[in-house]
């Protein structure tokens, strides 16, 4: 425990990112240009500012609590509680500048490995004490709220302490992590033996195996590599019904798979303390290239065409004319006109940036040029592949500077099947638009399967001083009514349910869907203590 969480939500991204989070002057200069009038002001308020109530933990939950970990590992100070108020998104962010009332825990309880997570939630239940698994905090949806339910009082399990590999197995390529490891830990003890997951999502650098695994995350080289879950091949959970495992084998047809119970369910059903994952040798050559397609329907199509012939990059991310443009304008200067004008003469009049990431696999990246070459596509060689891949992990860095300047920026996401992408793309930006007026609307595709492909909107816009909430309120509402009707898209390729997306559910999974969920959660949780209000539960 060298950094506070209350550190971690406020100041950078991660200590070191303090200069990747500022906004460069030409940033800024086309931001006001583009969006108009912005009024700076709302800063991130002081945590006096926040009411945060007394603990309302029993005495006896208390001790028995502090029997298990250490009276040091059960923190009751309002900082920490407070710091564990809430995740990441642009809402949660707000909420740390316009001080209302949080979803503070009682306590942050800290085991320090599986069985002593086990002995927390038996404290819990004995105690009717709610539970929130925490692990990187970076849900975006309000998966780490601390909601009370019907439990008289609410802690938050935080996993920073199950921070081990537990074990390597490089001949069936397996390794067995503890869910608290975060993105880059993982990497670094796999590199250690020559592997690689290749799970690289945008908040790698702080997420949590646990809350990957939790969350069905997908990163950005998902198609190389696959989404979260297509890594796992084992989970370990303490429940309140006891101790659960499964996996074991990398494939079965011993009933319904009860890991994709596991995996997506949101510290509802239990609390995953282990996870097991499909490791690849790590890559000797990457490389990373740009090309530029001539409007967004023509780049998704040579997007599916690579999907279907099996000839995607690891990264396979294109971005929309809006996006493009954006990244181009925010690179700014000669570079850019020079551009424009050698794309025009390509006859490239929409320019849409189809980025590649190569992890070796020179034969497919060879046919897949062909193929792109056939599709109209104009390289911009490396040094465009570079550029994305040296920023990949700015943007969650920048959005507080965006923040101090009086902007609303979001994201959002869904997917659906190819013959309905257009469809769907057009609807939700429609939607965007029509709820924030001129808002900047951009969206990238950078997950495509043989079927269909997810789409990434960004929004930013002026923030409403007088009604910031309402305002992105208003917006994620209407896009979320235009993805869901008539079954258009999935409410969330990866961000998960939390609380956010919990509304949208049951026209999602129908009520059947709905209540098979309920009884799972009977099954493993008969008092509900754990993560009231996730998923719907
Ligand atoms: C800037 C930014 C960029 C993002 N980019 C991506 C992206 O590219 N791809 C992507 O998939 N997601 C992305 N996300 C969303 C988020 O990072 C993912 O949902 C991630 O998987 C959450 O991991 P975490 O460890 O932070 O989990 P948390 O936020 O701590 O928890 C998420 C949910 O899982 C539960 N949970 C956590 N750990 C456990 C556990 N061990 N057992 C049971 N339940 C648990 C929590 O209770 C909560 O409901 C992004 C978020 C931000 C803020």
């Amino acid at each position: 425990m060298t950094e506070t969480v209350d550190q971690r939500l406020r100041s950078a991204w991660t200590p070191a990112s303090a200069e990747a989070a500022a906004l460069p002057p030409h940033a800024v200069r086309w931001l006001t240009r583009r969006l108009g009038p912005l009024e700076p002001g709302a800063p991130v308020a002081p945590d006096t500012a926040f009411a945060v109530p007394d603990s309302r933990l029993p005495d006896a939950a208390r001790t028995a609590l502090a029997d298990v970990v250490g009276a040091s590992y059960l923190r009751l100070g309002p900082a920490e509680r407070l710091g564990r108020a809430g995740g990441l998104s642009y809402v949660d962010l707000l909420r740390r500048r316009y001080p209302g009332v949080l979803p503070v825990p009682d306590a942050v309880v800290s085991p320090a490995d599986p069985g002593e997570v086990q002995r927390v939630l038996d404290v819990c239940v004995a105690h009717g004490v709610g539970v929130v698994p925490f692990g990187g905090g970076t849900s975006v949806v309000g998966g780490v709220a601390a909601l009370r339910g019907e439990c008289e009082a609410v802690v938050t399990l935080d996993l920073e302490r199950l921070d081990r590999l537990v074990s390597v197995d490089p001949v069936s390529r397996l390794a067995v992590f503890e869910a608290g490891v975060r993105g880059p830990d993982a990497e670094r003890m796999l590199a250690a033996h020559g592997l690689t997951l290749g799970h690289v999502p945008q908040s790698f650098e702080r997420a949590t195996l646990g809350g990957f695994a939790a969350t069905r995350s997908a990163g950005q080289a998902s198609s190389g590599y696959g989404r979260f879950e297509d890594m796992v091949q084992g989970v370990h959970l303490a429940t309140p019904a006891g101790s659960w495992r499964l996996g074991v084998a990398p494939a079965s047809a011993a009933g319904p798979d009860l890991r994709a119970l596991a995996l997506g369910s949101e510290g509802t059903l239990g609390v995953l303390t282990e996870v097991t994952v499909r490791v690849r040798p790590l890559p000797t050559r990457e490389r990373y290239e740009g090309v530029v397609l001539d409007g967004f329907q023509r780049a998704t199509d040579a997007v599916r065409l690579l999907a279907q012939h099996g000839l995607l990059a690891d990264v396979t991310r294109i971005s929309d004319e809006s996006e493009t443009a954006v990244s181009l304008a925010l690179k700014g200067g000669f570079t850019t006109a020079a551009l424009r004008r050698y794309l025009a003469a390509r006859g490239v009049r929409e320019p849409c940036l189809l980025i590649l990431g190569w992890h070796g696999r020179a034969p497919q990246r060879r046919r897949a040029r062909a193929l792109l070459r056939a599709a109209g596509a104009v390289s911009l060689g490396r040094a465009a592949g570079q550029a994305w891949r040296h920023g990949r992990f700015h943007g969650p860095r920048q959005r507080d500077a965006l923040l101090d300047l009086g902007v609303c920026v979001e994201t959002l996401e869904t997917a659906t099947h190819w013959s309905r992408l257009g469809e769907l793309y057009e609807a939700v930006s429609t939607a965007l638009r029509d709820s924030l007026g001129d808002p900047v609307v951009m969206c990238h595709v950078s997950h495509a399967y043989e079927t269909g492909a997810s789409l990434y909107f960004t929004v930013l816009t002026p923030r409403d001083p007088h009604d910031p909430f309402g305002q992105w309120e208003r917006a994620k509402r209407a896009a979320g009514d235009a993805i869901t009707e008539g079954g258009l898209g999935t409410i969330t390729h990866h961000h998960a349910v939390g609380t956010d997306h919990a509304p949208y559910l049951r026209s999602e999974i129908g009520d059947v869907g709905v209540a098979v969920l309920a009884a799972a959660k009977r099954a493993t949780d008969p008092t509900g203590v754990l993560n009231p209000g996730k998923l719907g539960l």
